[in-house]
């Protein structure tokens, strides 16, 4: 089984401060990988190199058999790469279809044509998209909600439509970032259903971080464990909940997941 994402002795400084000492790991077909550790652990700068925000100073990363580094943002979207942010990034003027067809901006290859002749083209890839869109509206069960303003909306439903954002672009791997930070139980317990059903029935590969233990614990095949900037273990949630150097580094006694 061929890795789809493959990070290879990442190494990212800032003035001196390693974010990224060496970080290596890869992320099989189909596979929910969570990446934990303490704040400064290095986390976000993964995420950040991953979507061409940071270009580290040593390391490859490769995506589908593309070298990703030194590739900009939305070259890396085009490959495939989507992502959902910590705080909310939506328009929130506008309704759920709406903010979903932008998620779909780059499956608009007539958009500016249309004018010049390219109607017909362009009706036909606007109803694709309609079509597209309104399937992930029934897939996040966001039906009651679709013609509504987003900022509107409950904050479990607003990061639901985030997700759906992402997913509207078809990307072959998604990037979740906290995706259940400041939830209720409730909230939290809906998101973790349509993570799973993303794996489970689009079997889409995911990157999650997050700091809620017990949800990484229930949802991911494989979690990786960072410390200052390294990995200090890598495995199944069973494995790093019972690695004394894990318990010792991060969940601490008090903290610590029964697997
Ligand atoms: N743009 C930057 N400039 C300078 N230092 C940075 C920058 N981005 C990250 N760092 C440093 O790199 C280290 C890792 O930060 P990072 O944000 O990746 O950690 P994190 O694990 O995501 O933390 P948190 O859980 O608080 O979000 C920290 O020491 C941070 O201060």
């Amino acid at each position: 089984m061929s890795a789809v994402l493959t990070f290879d002795e990442v190494v990212l400084s800032f003035d001196g401060v390693r974010a990224l000492d060496g970080v290596s790991f890869s992320v099989d077909p189909g596979e929910l990988f969570a990446v934990i550790g303490p704040n400064g652990a290095g986390k976000t700068s993964i995420f950040n190199v991953l979507s061409g925000v940071y270009r580290p100073q040593r390391g490859t990363v490769r995506f589908g058999g593309e070298d990703l580094l030194g590739r900009r943002p939305h070259q890396i979207a085009r490959l495939g790469i989507a992502r959902t942010f910590q705080n909310i990034e939506l328009f929130s003027n506008l309704t759920v279809l709406d903010n979903l067809m932008l998620g779909r901006h780059h499956h608009h290859p007539y958009g500016v044509l249309a004018a010049f002749g390219w109607i017909g083209k362009a009706r036909r890839n606007e109803l694709a998209n309609r079509h597209a869109v309104e399937e992930i509206v029934d897939f996040l069960e966001l039906t009651q909600w679709r013609r509504l303003p987003v900022g509107l909306l409950p904050y479990g439903v607003q990061k639901r439509v985030e997700l759906g954002r992402a997913l509207a672009a078809e990307p072959k791997l998604l990037l979740l970032d906290e995706p259940v930070a400041g939830m209720n139980l409730e909230e939290t317990e809906d998101m973790a259903r349509f993570i799973l059903d993303i794996r489970d029935d689009l079997g889409l590969p995911m990157v999650m971080v997050e700091h809620d233990m017990g949800l990484v614990m229930d949802l991911a095949d494989r979690i990786m464990v960072m410390d200052f900037g390294r990995p200090i273990r890598t495995g199944t949630p069973k494995d790093v909940a019972t690695d004394p150097d894990v318990v010792r580094a991060y969940l601490g006694e008090e903290h610590r997941v029964q697997p």
